[in-house]
């Protein structure tokens, strides 16, 4: 399987490469040449299989011939022994043809740990291969930092800086990123939010004497391998409500559009989805731009559902090559017009495509806290707040079809918000016991591109 580039002017790469790569040299995400294809006969054929089992099945198609498959096959069960449940990600009936995807059994109670804990280990297993070290940035609104801390602490290969929006994020996101002892671990309090963050990210992979410089590597969901992994849980829950004979519709909680990404992924391979259903929290520029057809960013409003935050949602590329038809120029174009005037207009033919797939819709934060009250009365289930804004998108849309919403987060994640919409403070599991005393360890820094590199080029070990 080769990978290519959204904006097109960046190598193909193979998927090691475009694993170690994160965003690609042109600026823009690695997506497969083509999409592997499952027929409905071997869609059945999965019916069963334990979650590692069909992971190994669903993903071998995007590794080629690159990953031995016994290698591969203990990489994943390894990953998946890190969850506490057995079925990994469990589905919870809530209603009568209603679902929550349970992705929060993992290390850091959150769906980042599905796919951080596979990637950890591929992206050990390529720099071991080679007999290189990479130094890796993630930018987090909460989640994706503490999972890939808790999957790359201690590794050899790596040093690993998490940028995180300084005061945006619950207690309990921003101790898991501080409390780390493995040396390898840099938790960066930014002074801005998370698209600050993101955009800091972004200018360091384009500044290639220092991406070379550092050997840099990302753990967002710009890299590939963080979507791949999530296709699973997509067939994992659409197999049990009868796939391939059956379709399903899925609400997603959405900011960077890599979730929801991998459903339309996985649709592209075969698995009958109806709808894609995007929900975002007060921050509703996914929720307009399918309303108006025009992408346009205005202020981050800092709200229950943290890491929902963002206006820069950098998966939307990925959407953007694929509706018109992978023409990079197109994107290119796009991309340029998000850069100069923080918007762009898309054409008529592709936001149609668009809505032929997905719908949108949004929750604010009143909204957020009335669905967290009514599902825990009506189906004794507790909801973080990402999940609770796309329960109340999905209200009303499960029809014929089961809808399942994305459970994203766990709701000791984020008690306050939980308890003051609900009167329940949701307890920590015990063994996250000492999560909350244990001592904090991170450094502030301005919103400054060439002082975060600084920062990272004194301490990567790969740095030349
Ligand atoms: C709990 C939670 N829900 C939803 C999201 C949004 O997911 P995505 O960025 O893949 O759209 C995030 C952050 O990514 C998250 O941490
Ligand atoms: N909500 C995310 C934002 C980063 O998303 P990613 O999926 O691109 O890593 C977070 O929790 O950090």
């Amino acid at each position: 399987m080769q990978y290519v580039s959204t904006r097109g002017e960046a190598p193909v790469l193979g998927f090691s490469d475009a694993v170690l790569a994160g965003l690609a040299r042109d600026g823009g995400l690695y997506v497969p040449r083509e999409w592997p294809q499952f027929s409905a006969a071997e869609i059945r054929a999965m019916r069963g299989l334990a979650y590692p089992d069909l992971a190994i099945r669903v993903l071998s198609p995007f590794l080629g011939d690159e990953i031995p498959a016994p290698v591969f096959e203990r990489l994943v069960r390894e990953a998946y022994a890190t969850f506490r449940h057995e079925a990994v990600c469990p589905l919870v009936q809530t209603g009568p043809n209603t679902f929550i995807l349970e992705l929060f059994h993992g290390p850091t109670l959150a769906f980042k740990d599905v796919a951080m804990q596979l990637l950890a280990r591929l992206m050990d297993h390529v720099l071991a291969e080679r007999d290189q070290h990479a130094t890796i940035v993630g930018a987090t609104s909460g989640d994706t930092g503490g999972a890939a801390i808790d999957a790359f602490a201690g590794r050899s290969r790596t040093d690993i800086f998490i940028l995180f929006p300084h005061g945006r994020v619950s207690p309990v996101q921003q101790r898991q990123m501080t409390t780390s002892t493995a040396e390898n671990v840099h938790a960066l309090a930014i002074e801005g939010n998370f698209d600050d963050c993101q955009g800091l990210l972004k200018d360091m992979f384009n500044d290639h004497g220092f991406r070379d410089r550092v050997a840099l590597s990302g753990v967002n969901s710009i890299n590939w391998a963080r979507i791949m992994a999530q296709i699973v849980y997509y067939f994992s829950s659409a197999l049990s409500l009868g796939a391939p004979d059956r379709p399903v519709s899925f609400t997603v909680p959405t900011g960077n559009f890599g979730d929801i990404f991998a459903g339309y992924a996985a649709k592209k391979m075969g698995l009958p989805i109806e709808r894609l259903v995007i929900a975002t929290n007060d921050n509703d520029i996914l929720a307009r731009t399918f309303a108006t057809g025009e992408y346009r960013t205005k202020g981050v409003f800092a709200t229950t559902s943290p890491s929902m935050d963002i206006q820069v949602s950098s998966n939307f590329e990925r959407l953007l090559f694929e509706a018109s038809d992978r023409d990079a120029a197109t994107v290119r174009r796009y991309m340029d017009g998000l850069k100069q005037s923080g918007a762009f207009t898309i054409e008529p033919r592709e936001i149609a495509r668009m809505r032929s797939e997905f719908d949108a819709g949004r929750a604010d934060m009143d909204e957020v806290a009335a669905t967290i009250r009514s599902t825990l009365t009506a189906s004794n289930y507790l909801l973080d707040p990402h999940t609770a804004a796309a329960v109340h998108v999905a209200a009303g849309r499960a029809g014929a079809v089961p809808m399942v919403v994305l459970g994203t987060a766990h709701p000791a994640k984020f008690p306050a918000a939980v308890e003051a919409a609900s009167g329940v403070s949701p307890a920590l599991p015990a063994w996250l016991g000492g999560l909350m005393t244990s001592e904090e360890k991170y450094t502030v820094l301005p919103s400054d591109l060439k002082m975060v590199e600084d920062y990272v080029g004194r301490r990567a070990r790969a740095a030349r």
